[in-house]
């Protein structure tokens, strides 16, 4: 739930990037009035006059505009060009002022922005763990973190001052719904890796197969498809920039997960070649478990705010 707060965490906050995640940044931000001023600021021109059209907040033709005077600056750009984005932004980053983002992958994340940071700010990586398959500012809606973990990773120092900077981020994810986790970027990397990096890659595999199935099959994958395939294509439709970059940004982790699923789907495969219908009964069992835990741990991801309109939510229709 968002919380409507009386008195804004800071006076400015600007968001750098405005596609799904920054618009949604910007309409969270406006409902919970976590900022006085909300600046917007993305390097493609039809994606700052589509901000302006729709209202996310004071749009910037130029990143000194935006950066200049922010209490808050928060990174949505895709993860291969935060660097880049860190390093515009940082001539204009005033005395005290926090640099987050919210890209998937946190160590390269953490490095590239720290590495091109003046000594003066307050680097701390962020990761809302709520998305969709859509992209550009349209998709954004104000509840898409609601009751979503962020995690955050902030370096390790111990400053008063870098701590009272951490309290803040925390206070204003928690104002859009969230609940906040703080971890090291190396293990969010790890976990991550199988939680939501290799489901992606799965699923981009499984429709290039069916794609490719298409002519042997003349037209009927997707004549007939239904159920678990079809849930396979929603997340397989996910921006194809933004997952690029996951997977070159967080290679060993994906590479060691996807070494064990691999092994563990040679199993199956030879559980099948030779009859051994207990062996895959027991792992079906064991796996079906999982889904029991997940929704126990509150991420059920059937809620409506993924990818979802209901009728309780302001989630764009697909
Ligand atoms: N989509 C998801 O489900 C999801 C969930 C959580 C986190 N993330 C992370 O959030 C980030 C943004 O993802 P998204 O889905 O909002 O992508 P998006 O494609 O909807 O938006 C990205 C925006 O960044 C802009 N941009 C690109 N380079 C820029 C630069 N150098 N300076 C300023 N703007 C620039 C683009 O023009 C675009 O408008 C990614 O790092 C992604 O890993 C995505
Ligand atoms: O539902 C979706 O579309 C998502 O995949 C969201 C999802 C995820 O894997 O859970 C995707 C990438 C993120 O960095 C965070 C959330």
């Amino acid at each position: 739930m968002i919380t409507k707060i009386s008195n804004p965490i800071f006076d400015t906050i600007t968001i750098i990037g405005a596609g799904l995640i920054g618009s949604s940044i910007a309409r969270a931000s406006e409902a919970s009035g976590v900022a006085k001023t909300i600046r917007i600021y993305d390097t493609n021109e039809a994606v700052r006059a589509c901000a302006a059209q729709i209202g996310l907040g004071d749009v910037s033709d130029t990143i000194e505009a935006a950066c200049t005077g922010a209490d808050l600056v928060v990174l949505c750009t895709p993860v291969g060009v935060l660097g880049a984005a860190a390093q515009a932004a940082a001539p204009f980053l005033k005395e005290g002022a926090i640099l987050t983002d919210v890209g998937s992958v946190k160590e390269s994340a953490l490095n590239d922005m720290v590495a091109v940071s003046p000594a003066h700010v307050h680097v701390i990586a962020g990761h809302p763990i709520a998305g969709t398959e859509h992209s550009g500012p349209d998709a954004g809606f104000a509840k898409l973190f609601s009751g979503r973990w962020c995690i955050l990773t902030p370096l390790e120092d111990q400053s008063d001052s870098y701590q009272v900077s951490v309290q803040k981020l925390s206070r204003f994810w928690e104002a859009f719904g969230s609940t906040v986790e703080i971890m090291s970027a190396k293990r969010h990397d790890l976990v991550l890796a199988i939680t939501s990096h290799l489901p992606h890659l799965i699923a981009y595999n499984i429709c290039a197969t069916a794609e490719d199935m298409e002519q042997v099959t003349e037209g009927e994958v997707v004549k007939f498809s239904a159920g678990g395939f079809r849930d396979f294509t929603r997340i397989a439709a996910s921006d194809p920039t933004m997952w690029r970059d996951v997977f070159l940004n967080n290679k060993e982790a994906v590479l060691e997960t996807l070494g064990r699923f691999t092994e563990d789907l040679a199993a199956l495969q030879r559980a099948i070649r030779w009859s051994d219908g207990d062996q895959l009964f027991d792992l079906f069992t064991r796996a079906r478990s999982i889904r029991k835990s997940v929704i126990d741990a509150g991420q059920d991801t059937a809620a409506p705010n993924f990818g979802r309109r209901s009728d309780e939510d302001d989630t764009p229709a697909e």
